[in-house]
């Protein structure tokens, strides 16, 4: 295990780009597109965020044969990028056949190439019928990029608060969330997100897909926001590339203003 420089601000670039529904291949190039393109910015990303299911899509009728096998395909490519590049990439998440059994799974990968971590989509989306097509995560995972612990989510997630105070109760100190998220919940996204980031005084860093599939109008808005609530970027609803730098020293800072780790009463609380 190599020891990890610490390092304090990052500036990072989110993906949010249009996916096709059931076409890997294609889906593949557009990503790389936009990464490349966020690579030639006149400030350089140390971080790279890609959105929700971005090789297939929600073609959930056929996602038993379009899944990446193991994600081996995309982790051997995305792996490549990083390394060839010097870029960290939280690869948003892909479709990812493991048996017989296809989750929503996201993968981190350090500016050296090396895989850092996986997490798959503990909490599926009945209104998309996620649930009745693939299987759950299991387990809640925090990962460690520059020396930072870091806390992964996928869309549905921030629906659930205790998932992100799990997280920060980890050490996590940015919450990274790929997203499909589609209108007219666009309410829902902002405030859900900026009170992750407020109650949790953590960075929330949230990449959601642009276009239209099927009735689904996703509507990007990716964001940053920082421990304060205070949103650093902010995507409209067309395909591109949304920038902002964090500071980390920030999460301490607001964290000791408002002692709210602190004041936890834990004892009291049913979960
Ligand atoms: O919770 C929502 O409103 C959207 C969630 C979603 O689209 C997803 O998890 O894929």
């Amino acid at each position: 295990m190599i020891q990890q420089q610490l390092k304090l601000s990052w500036n990072i670039a989110m993906i949010q780009c249009d996916i096709h529904m059931g076409r890997p291949v294609d889906n593949r190039r557009i990503v790389e597109h936009w990464m490349e393109k966020a690579l030639k910015a006149a400030v350089k990303p140390d971080l790279l965020v890609l959105p929700e299911m971005w090789n297939t899509g929600y073609a959930l009728e056929h996602i038993h044969e379009l899944a990446d096998a193991e994600g081996r395909e995309s982790r051997e490519w995305i792996s490549e990028f990083a390394r060839n590049n010097g870029v960290h990439v939280v690869a948003g998440s892909i479709a990812e056949r493991r048996g017989d059994e296809v989750y929503n799974t996201m993968r981190i990968f350090a500016d050296s190439g090396e895989e850092i971590a996986a997490y798959s989509k503990i909490h599926l989306f009945r209104l998309m019928e996620e649930e009745k097509h693939l299987s759950s995560g299991q387990s809640v995972v925090t990962f460690e990029l520059d020396g930072q612990i870091l806390g992964a989510s996928i869309c549905y997630d921030i629906r659930f608060p205790e998932l992100t105070r799990t997280l920060a109760l980890m050490g996590a100190k940015v919450l990274f969330v790929p997203a499909a998220w589609p209108h007219p919940r666009l309410h829902h996204w902002r405030t859900l997100l900026t009170a992750r980031a407020i109650e949790n005084q953590m960075y929330v860093v949230a990449c959601n897909r642009t276009g239209i599939s099927g009735k689904d109008e996703f509507f990007g808005h990716s964001m940053i926001i920082d421990p304060w609530g205070e949103v650093l970027a902010e995507g409209g609803e067309e395909e591109g590339i949304v920038t902002g730098r964090i500071d980390l020293s920030l999460v301490d800072d607001v964290r000791s203003r408002i002692p709210v780790f602190e004041d936890r009463r834990a004892n009291l609380y049913q979960i």
